[in-house]
């Protein structure tokens, strides 16, 4: 199973990812929890490629070329063969937020996105989407009380709500959409008892 948490910025995904993955393993579950674009640590120079997206002022189709080669990369070698092995892959942001932030945030071109997405990674989509909705302003007071923020946190309440937007857009079945203003532990339930759910 492949699972994917999304958002904007200061959602919430890094501490729900965490939470659930913990929760999945309390039950005995197999998982395996990674991210991108860092892929964890997964991928040692993605870290590297990110910092260029983040702080240099390029395109938006570099931009996808950049975050296409850390996919392929991720996927290849991480989490294709974790989910071949049996886990139950948790992935804090996937395709969902290239859609979100490159297209719906920085006006790149749709179609180029999807074609990219099925021509390199086969058009591998998650089993399911949590994305974890929440107030623009709400999600800003949150990274500014966590203290990093990145040249992409700091960008305009505009910009962000476009972004959350257009995430709304992409409800269906598999993608579940949750009020990430709800307490960490509510929100965790909530995801962990869908995924039990899906497994049955
Ligand atoms: N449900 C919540 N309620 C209140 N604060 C939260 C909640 N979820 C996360 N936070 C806090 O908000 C900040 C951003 O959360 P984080 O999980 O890092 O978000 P993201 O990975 O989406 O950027 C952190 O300081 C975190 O502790
Ligand atoms: C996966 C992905 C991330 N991003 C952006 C969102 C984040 O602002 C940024 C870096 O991610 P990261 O620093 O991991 O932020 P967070 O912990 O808030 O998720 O990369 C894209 O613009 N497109 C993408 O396809």
């Amino acid at each position: 199973m492949f699972i994917t948490i999304e958002g904007i910025d200061g959602c919430g995904k890094t501490s729900q990812s965490i939470l659930v993955n913990d929760l999945l393993k309390k039950n005995g579950k197999k998982t395996f929890l990674t991210s991108e674009p860092r892929c964890s640590g997964f991928i040692p120079w993605a870290e590297n490629v990110l910092d260029i997206i983040i702080n240099q002022d390029i395109d938006v189709k570099t931009q996808l070329i950049l975050l296409n080669a850390i996919r392929y990369e991720h996927l290849q070698k991480i989490i294709l063969p974790k989910i071949k092995d049996g886990n139950i892959v948790i992935c804090d942001r996937f395709i969902h937020s290239t859609i979100a932030y490159q297209h719906y945030g920085f006006g790149g071109d749709l179609d180029l996105i999807l074609d990219l997405h099925n021509k390199l990674h086969n058009n591998i989509m998650p089993d399911v989407v949590y994305f974890l909705d929440l107030d623009v302003q709400e999600a800003k007071k949150r990274i500014s009380s966590r203290g990093d923020e990145s040249r992409f946190d700091k960008m305009s309440n505009e910009i962000f709500n476009k972004m959350r937007n257009g995430f709304l857009t992409m409800k269906n079945d598999s993608f579940v959409i949750i009020d990430a203003s709800k307490s960490k532990d509510e929100i965790a339930n909530i995801i962990f008892n869908d995924i039990l759910q899906r497994l049955k």
